[in-house]
Parts: C-alpha cells; structure tokens; sequence
C-alpha cells in the first residue's frame, strides 16, 4: 500500500532557553496509509503530541521528512499549510481547540467550506448531512457549542473536521476528556466515519484500549523513540517491549476484571448501525 503519510527519521528540539535544548523527537519514523488508522501510544511525555503538532505544521522540525500523499509538507507554511487544511485535519482533546465559542454550530461548520469556495446555500446543505453523520439533531445549527455536553461538542469538533472531506485527521487524545460510555459512543463514531468516507487517522491517546477500539496498526512511542510497531492485537495483547508492557498493566486492557466490565459496558453502548 502507498503511504499517504510518511514519517521518516523525524527529529524534533524544543529550545528551552539560550543553547539549550530538549530532544521531544528522536529519529521517529512510521507510516499511515489510506483508509488506514494507525494509533500512536505512549505516557504523558513520550512525544505523541509532538508528532501530532509536526504532521500539522505546528511544531517546528529539527531533521528528517514528513511527507503527505508524494509530497513534501515538512516546513510548509503560509498559504500552502492552509491550502493543505482541505485534505489534514485535525480533533483535539478539548474541542474548543477547533470551535469558536462566539459561533453558532452551523457557522463553525460553515465556515471552512465557504472559504473554500462553496457557496453559502450548498455548504447548508452539506452541513445538515453532517451533523446527521455525527448524530447530531438538524436544529444544532443554531446553537452555540457551549450548550452542548463534552460528547455532543467533540461530534462537532469531529463534524468540523471532516465537513470538507480531508484524507488524513490527526485526532490528539480526542476521549481522554470523556466519561467511559461517552468515550465508547465516539470511538464508536469515529470507527463508523472512517470506514463510512475511507479517511485516514494518525490516532494519539495514552490508553492502549482506547487504540484497541479504533486503530489497525499501534505505534509505541517511548521518550520520543517508536519502541514498538505492529498490528494492534499483536501490540496490546503481547507486547514485546518492557515499556510497551508497562504501558499495558496500566491500561484496563491488562486487569481482567475491569476488562470484562469495560467490554460489556462498550459492547451494551454500540448504536445500531
Ligand atoms: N513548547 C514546548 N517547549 C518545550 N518543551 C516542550 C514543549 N512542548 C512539549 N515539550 C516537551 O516535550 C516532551 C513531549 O511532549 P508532548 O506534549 O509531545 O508529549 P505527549 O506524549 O503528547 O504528552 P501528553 O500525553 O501529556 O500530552 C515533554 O517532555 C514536554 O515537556
């Protein structure tokens, strides 16, 4: 498969004060291709935000090369970044990362699509079918996103995200802010997304059940080193890594007891299709 997002040998520094800097990014490399959701998982600190940031052009790049569908988007800025915001997008954890609390729902939706070029009657219409793909209810339009719970906001964010159709969302802990039935109705949604449109997500999270639930490959990513990579029963059932295993006793993947709780509660959640 030809990656549409290649990561190859990234090195990222953060310059804390003069001469001195942190290594966040050491040497990092993986792909995600098409239709593909590969999960990027480590501790607080490890570096997954970093590579997040670098992918979107926020976090400035030491050495090494990330490429987007052939080309090279490695320190692009100005109107070539957002030219690019058509096709990578992205789902932060808190959604007001990405929703201006001054507009309503069918304004923030509206908005990327009539800078693109649509005309205002169109984007209504591709708005309305949007917020029906994220279940959201038609009269949404109107209200403002902090009248909304944290879950009916981050299907905003992710309606935001997707409402012109990019190829590649990185979605930075998009759950972690979200109560366990909550968490499991959108991973659930982004699930159905993914293989309802063929987008691609680089899917960032510190919970090696949350990428369980979404990602077909799992990334390890250990003081801004990958430690492990592989398809994500492999890595999270019988990780190989001490680091990754680590990862796991702290993950409810590993207790049993609350597996088992945890499993029935997202299974009795699932929403018919
Ligand atoms: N702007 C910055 N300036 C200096 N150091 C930074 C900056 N942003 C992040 N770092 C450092 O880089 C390292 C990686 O941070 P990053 O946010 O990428 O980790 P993370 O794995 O996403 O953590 P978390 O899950 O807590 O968000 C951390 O040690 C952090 O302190």
């Amino acid at each position: 498969m030809t990656a549409l997002l290649e990561v190859d040998d990234l090195v990222v520094d953060y310059r804390l004060r003069r001469g001195v800097a942190f290594r966040a990014l050491d040497g990092v490399s993986l792909s995600v291709g098409p239709g593909e959701c590969v999960g990027l998982v480590g501790e607080s600190g490890s570096g997954k935000s970093t590579l997040g940031k670098a992918v979107l052009g926020l976090a400035g790049v030491t050495s090494g090369r990330i490429t987007f569908a052939g080309g090279d988007i490695t320190h692009l800025r100005g109107a070539a970044r957002r030219r690019l915001a058509g096709d990578v997008q992205v789902v932060f954890q808190d959604p007001y990362g990405s929703l201006d609390p001054t507009m309503t729902v069918g304004e923030v939706l509206a908005e990327p699509l009539v800078v693109a070029g649509t005309s205002r009657a169109e984007a209504r219409t591709v708005v309305a079918a949007m917020l029906d793909r994220v279940r959201l209810p038609a009269g949404a339009v109107h209200r403002y996103p902090s009248e909304f719970s944290g879950g009916q906001r981050q299907r905003v964010a992710i309606a935001r995200a997707l409402v012109r159709r990019p190829r590649l969302v990185v979605c930075d802990e998009p759950v972690s802010a979200l109560d366990l039935t909550t968490q499991a109705a959108i991973l659930d949604l982004f699930v159905d997304l993914q293989r309802e449109t063929g987008v691609s997500y680089l899917f960032v999270s510190h919970d090696l059940g949350v990428v369980r639930r979404v990602c077909h490959r799992v990334c390890v990513l250990y003081r801004g080193k990958i430690v492990e990579a592989g398809p994500t029963r492999a890595v999270t059932e019988v990780p190989e890594h001490p680091y990754t295993q680590r990862l796991r006793l702290a993950s409810p993947v590993a207790d049993p007891a609350r597996q088992a709780e945890r499993r029935a509660t997202w299974l009795s959640l699932r929403e018919p299709a």
